[in-house]
């Protein structure tokens, strides 16, 4: 079974837009995958095997090698920090993460609270700042927390922008643009696996026409 190239894909947003770059850039993969519930697909006349996995442990599963390559958000990447290298960026997915709120609010407090998806990158972006924040971690539903009084700010993704106008909520601040990637364990990255040089080469391709 060694001969598969594991790849990691995130379930959810990402995985339709990652099978379409794949399919563009030649791979023969059967559509059915989309609507599959199966967890580990072989594809075996590419000798690929996709593991969905949540988009936020795909960094994992590539950090310890049980997959070669993974796709994954750059908010991801970001707030994960583990060690997998970056090999290309899909230009798939695009948002962005921003600081928003309630609008005319000034901070006032000695500790203001922030509530986010993404508290070390969260913490990061204040402490650059310079300013002490106390940080609450939620999993989703980000822009309650300020409605509710849970927090006066909040760190989250932007893409419409339809979630913060349809709560009331303005943006404060710009952290940085958010786009999927494709990572590889180091490892793998060093051993020169033509596989993976091909797969980068052919995304490559089809993401410098996008
Ligand atoms: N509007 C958006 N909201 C959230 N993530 C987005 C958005 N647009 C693009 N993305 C990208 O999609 C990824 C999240 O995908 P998805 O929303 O399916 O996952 P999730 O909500 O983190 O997962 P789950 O709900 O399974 O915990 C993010 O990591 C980001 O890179
Ligand atoms: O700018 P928009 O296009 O409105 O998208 C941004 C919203 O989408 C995400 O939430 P998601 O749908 O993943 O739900 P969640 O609240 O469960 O995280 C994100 O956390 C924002 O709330």
């Amino acid at each position: 079974m060694t001969d598969y190239l594991t790849i990691a894909m995130p379930k959810g947003r990402i995985f339709r837009e990652a099978v379409h770059l794949l399919l563009k850039a030649d791979y023969q993969i059967p559509t059915e995958i989309e609507n599959s519930r199966k967890l580990m697909i072989d594809v075996e006349r590419e000798k690929l095997r996709f593991i969905l996995a949540k988009p936020v442990d795909i960094p994992t599963y590539v950090e310890y090698g049980v997959a070669d390559v993974g796709i994954a958000g750059k908010d991801v990447m970001l707030e994960e920090e583990r060690e997998v290298h970056e090999l290309l960026d899909l230009k798939i997915s695009p948002c962005y993460i921003a600081v928003a709120g309630l609008p005319n609010t000034k901070i006032n407090d000695v500790m203001p609270k922030v509530a986010t998806k993404y508290p070390r990158l969260a913490a990061k972006y204040f402490r650059e700042q310079g300013e002490q924040v106390e940080i609450i971690k939620l999993n989703g539903s980000i822009e309650l927390a300020p409605i509710m009084g849970l927090a006066q700010r909040i760190v989250d993704i932007v893409s419409t922008g339809r979630t913060l106008k349809d709560n009331g909520l303005v943006e404060y601040d710009h952290i940085v643009n958010i786009t999927s990637r494709l990572i590889v364990n180091p490892v793998k990255y060093r051993l020169q696996d033509n596989r993976i040089n091909d797969m980068v080469v052919r995304l490559n391709q089809i993401t410098q026409g996008v």
